[in-house]
């Protein structure tokens, strides 16, 4: 792949805190992520593979600027050249930046599918474009005024995906967006987040699944106690692990069942 001097997106130094109350009246300050560091190059896609608990769905978060609004974030994230802004953030969001979110409760539960779906795109061509990709993603015409409550969760699962297809996207953020899905439709996501990135956009996939970060990544940053402990080409993730640059990373690669070893060994609970 080409390096261009600016990566699309330049993650720095990421710091992200939460002042708590606790015994009633004192306040203190837990810190989720420090230090996080992360980029990712046009066209490229970049795995964030942590356990539960890492930091992850914060990191996707900060980057979309919809983190809560107690939320204490320090560091710099640039996009295209220029800081990510909170206004900037809010322009882009569901437009250049889109994002496929961990959970379905991110659609919103008054609003039929088909009209989520049109939210960010086109207005005259709106009904059509989305009427395509339900049909893209297996969703019937009718299915388009039902209401998330009407819908199974696989099914919200697709209607997610397809609201994150956009024209002109340049940066997809999908958190974790194969929990509990068969196997078919697993390849089917990783083979559409693999033509965002053919078409030019910068993939993060956000993921605790190893397998599924090392069969699309093409770089893959390991994350853990909200820290970047390693970021290394996915090809790095072969045989022992000896081109991995840390233990951690080569104890996560060989705690793979096919490698040997248990993730119990880790602590890690996928
Ligand atoms: N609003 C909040 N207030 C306080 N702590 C929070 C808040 N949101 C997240 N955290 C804490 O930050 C840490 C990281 O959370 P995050 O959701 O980013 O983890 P994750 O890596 O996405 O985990 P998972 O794989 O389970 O989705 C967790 O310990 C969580 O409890
Ligand atoms: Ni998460």
């Amino acid at each position: 792949m080409l390096k261009t001097a600016q990566p699309l997106l330049k993650v720095e130094n990421l710091s992200i805190g939460f002042s708590q109350y606790f015994r009633g009246t004192q306040k203190r300050v837990i810190q989720p992520i420090s230090n996080l560091q992360v980029d990712i190059e046009a066209g490229e896609i970049v795995a964030v593979l942590g356990a539960s608990g890492s930091g992850k769905s914060l990191l996707a978060h900060a980057i979309l600027g919809i983190l809560p609004t107690n939320a204490i974030c320090s560091g710099s994230i640039i996009y295209r050249g220029e800081e990510l802004t909170e206004k900037r953030k809010a322009g882009l969001r569901g437009r250049e930046i889109s994002f496929i979110p961990q959970s379905v409760n991110y659609l919103d539960p008054l609003m039929p599918m088909g009209r989520q779906v049109q939210i960010g795109l086109d207005k005259q061509s709106a009904q059509e474009k989305q009427q395509r990709l339900f049909a893209h993603y297996g969703l019937k015409e009718s299915d388009g005024k039902l209401y998330p409550h009407e819908l199974s969760g696989g099914m919200l699962r697709r209607v997610l995906f397809a609201t994150s297809v956009r024209e002109g996207v340049k940066l997809v953020i999908a958190d974790e967006p194969t929990p509990g899905i068969h196997p078919q439709a697993l390849a089917e996501i990783l083979k559409q987040l693999r033509q965002f990135a053919r078409e030019g956009a910068g993939v993060m996939l956000i993921t605790h699944d190893i397998m599924s970060a090392v069969k699309i990544a093409d770089r893959v940053a390991v994350i853990n106690d909200g820290q970047t402990i390693e970021v290394s080409q996915v090809s790095a993730f072969s045989g022992t692990g000896e081109q991995l640059k840390t233990d951690y990373a080569r104890r996560l690669w060989r705690a793979l069942p096919q490698n040997g070893f248990t993730y119990r060994e880790l602590g890690w609970e996928a």
